[in-house]
């Protein structure tokens, strides 16, 4: 099944829109786990069982393994979600960017390596570093194009002079991907739940393409303006929410107050469709 497939059926079956974010902090585990990173892989495991049933997709934040040398420990959640949760996509926050040749190694890292279905990526460096990731039949690739944090302003919300219409930056990468980028309908784009009125610009300029929204819970997207300026019945919105459901009880409960959360963030994205 392809990366769109899976989407379709995870978003229609669980009806969702709903993106956990997988960012396991060891400091942050709760009771006996604390500070303990041998936990990361069980920890997230209780968290997708929780709400396998809640979820439009899975997107484990490769930063939050690595940096505790947890990279064997994202692969067993990842083995985890394919058998709790099949149709649940997997999304792969990598951020990634560089020439071709190590794009390639970076492609097989994604999806060979951790068997995502799709991966997130930085479009700075042009074309020839996202053309890597699209030789892999069905995968999807994220492009970063307005994101969530008030720093994305420095470059993405300035004006391309020598553009026709000189748009800004992010708009430009939005037209890429809904156009001459997009050879194969692999392409999506990061748009932060923090900036709705740009959701709405990037919906208008990339129509059908994915939009994977971060940025509500903890940072403090408003999940209603996200939904009303990004779903549309052609193209896939995919709202992520990380700490507010994974951290949402420090103590043995946490799993089943993370479920509390999902449900309730699913339930108000579900809600606010018109
Ligand atoms: O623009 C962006 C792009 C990616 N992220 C990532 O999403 C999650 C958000 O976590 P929360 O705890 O829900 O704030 C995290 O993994 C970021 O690296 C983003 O926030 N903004």
């Amino acid at each position: 099944m392809t990366f769109l497939d899976m989407l379709q059926t995870a978003g229609q079956r669980n009806a969702s829109m709903l993106c956990v974010g997988l960012d396991p902090d060891p400091a942050r585990f709760p009771g006996g786990w604390r500070g303990d990173a041998s936990k990361i892989a069980d920890f997230c495991a209780r968290i997708v069982e929780a709400t396998a049933d809640l979820a439009i997709a899975f997107k484990p934040q490769i930063a939050y393994f690595a940096a505790h040398r947890a990279e064997e420990q994202l692969e067993r959640v990842v083995a985890h979600i394919r058998r709790v949760a099949p149709h649940v996509p997997i999304i792969l926050d990598a951020k990634r960017g560089d020439i071709g040749s190590t794009a390639e190694q970076y492609a097989i890292e994604a999806f060979e390596r951790y068997g995502a279905d799709a991966v997130t990526l930085s479009p700075f460096m042009g074309f020839d570093s996202v053309q890597p990731y699209l030789k892999y039949p069905g995968k999807g690739a994220f492009l970063l194009c307005r994101t969530s944090n008030p720093g994305g302003d420095d470059l993405q919300n300035q004006r391309l002079a020598d553009v026709p219409g000189q748009p800004l930056l992010y708009e430009h990468v939005a037209g890429l991907a809904q156009g001459p980028w997009n050879l194969n309908g692999q392409l999506g784009l990061v748009v932060g739940a923090t900036y709705p009125a740009e959701i709405a610009r990037v919906r208008a300029l990339a129509p059908t393409v994915p939009l994977l929204v971060p940025g509500v819970g903890a940072q403090g997207g408003d999940a209603l303006a996200t939904v009303q300026a990004g779903w549309t019945q052609d193209g896939s919105l995919i709202v992520n929410s990380s700490r507010a459901i994974l951290y949402a009880s420090s103590g043995d409960d946490f799993a089943d107050a993370a479920r509390r959360v999902a449900l309730d963030t699913r339930d108000q994205l579900q809600a606010a469709r018109n």
